[in-house]
């Protein structure tokens, strides 16, 4: 059973989280630009296909699609005069990705209150981890003086990435390691996937109390009631969405270049993937935490009997506000250690580190670096994603 304990009460709180899932994604088609002539539904029909399948966020819209969205907001909000039948039950989500329905505020969970949930409500709109287009700040060109020092903060990273760590045998923390576009495209996948069925919601306890943050699952659904991963959702009986397989690549990637360091900092003859085993992901849990999020020490333990015995590492990609993450031995937060996990860096326990107590004590605000903020809209807060085997 995987449990959170929050950092500062002695009571043991299960994790819970909710999902729901919406379709594998699928390669975006060059499409003809959207005639005027055609009958609205088949626009309304081609724009949802691309804004569900695109992998751009919506600040990126295709030119076809960013014309149909102005006759889809017309349509949605004339009472959905013209949109197919299908359409009106997704009202709520098409509202939020066109950004016509009511945005939640800044960082906070847009579930309505009250309504019923997995722990009791099922989430009726959800989270967009980025803001909305009109939320956008007017970006003035950059001075010289702006742009040297962007570029200085970029050659400082680049160094950071030597700092790369073994905090202890099956720990290590690759800095910096994912680059400037691919977290642009994590982001805009999550952001994608999130508004979506099986998407963000902010999990709670049964007595009604909420974690402080908001999740959602890829690959299998984590039903915090039972503890156990599953394909189909009990509360709504859809399926969680898929890994996206760049994610996987990264992953994967990001597991030899640990191994790479493992093997620098114990020699030849060390057997790394003893220390460190090779993981194929089928599994991912996408948080997402705004200013004042945090998470309780717990560990990682409703996977597979055979993938927690053979230490299989998780994964954890860290993007957006740099976060102080405790781990150690116990649950007690006064004997935890703590690093700091900044934009783009992964961490990964596995081997004899697979079952450390680990969490999130805190968000250090305004932290994300500004041109991926700027890019992408992410909401203030951190995206963390951990991949893990079943
Ligand atoms: O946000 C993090 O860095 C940790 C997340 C985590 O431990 C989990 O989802 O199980
Ligand atoms: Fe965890």
């Amino acid at each position: 059973m995987l449990l959170y304990l929050p950092l500062r009460s002695p009571v043991l709180a299960t994790r819970c989280r909710a999902f729901r899932a919406p379709t594998t994604p699928i390669p975006l088609r060059p499409r003809p630009p959207a005639r005027r002539s055609l009958p609205l539904p088949r626009q309304v029909k081609m724009a949802w296909e691309d804004m569900l399948h695109d992998h751009h966020p919506r600040s990126r819209q295709p030119p076809h699609v960013r014309q149909v969205v102005q006759t889809l907001k017309a349509s949605v909000h004339q009472g959905d005069k013209g949109l197919p039948p299908s359409f009106s039950k997704n009202k709520e989500h098409l509202q939020v990705v066109l950004g016509t329905g009511d945005s939640p505020a800044r960082g906070e969970c847009s579930t309505k209150i009250g309504s019923p949930d997995l722990c009791g409500s099922v989430p009726s709109v959800s989270f967009d981890i980025c803001l909305p287009q009109k939320a956008r700040p007017i970006k003035l060109n950059p001075s010289l003086l702006q742009q040297n020092r962007e570029k200085r903060k970029e050659r400082e990273q680049a160094k950071i990435s030597n700092q790369n760590m073994r905090l202890q045998p099956g720990m290590i923390l690759l800095k910096n390691f994912l680059k400037h576009n691919d977290q642009v495209e994590i982001i805009g996948q999550c952001q994608r996937l999130g508004v979506g069925s099986g998407g963000f919601y902010q999990p709670g306890y049964e007595d009604g109390a909420k974690l402080s943050l908001q999740m959602m699952c890829l690959g299998k659904n984590w039903d915090p009631q039972t503890s156990l991963y599953e394909d189909i959702r009990r509360v709504d009986g859809t399926k969680a969405p898929q890994i996206p397989l760049h994610f996987k690549k990264l992953v994967e990637e990001a597991i030899q270049a640990s191994h790479a360091l493992v093997q620098q900092h114990t020699g030849s003859s060390h057997p790394v993937k003893a220390e460190l085993p090779n993981m194929l992901p089928d599994l991912c849990i996408v948080n997402f935490y705004s200013n004042n999020g945090k998470l309780g020490l717990h560990q990682d333990k409703d996977e597979s009997r055979e993938s927690l015995d053979q230490g299989l590492p998780v994964v954890s990609f860290s993007l957006g506000d740099t976060a102080d993450f405790l781990y150690g031995d116990s649950r007690d937060v006064n004997k935890a250690n703590s690093v700091r996990l900044e934009n783009g860096d992964v961490l990964i326990f596995g081997g004899q580190s697979r079952h450390i107590f680990h969490g999130v004590l805190r968000i250090h605000p305004g932290t994300a670096p500004k041109r991926l903020v700027e890019e992408t809209l992410l909401r203030p807060g951190r995206l963390n994603l951990t991949f893990r085997q079943f």
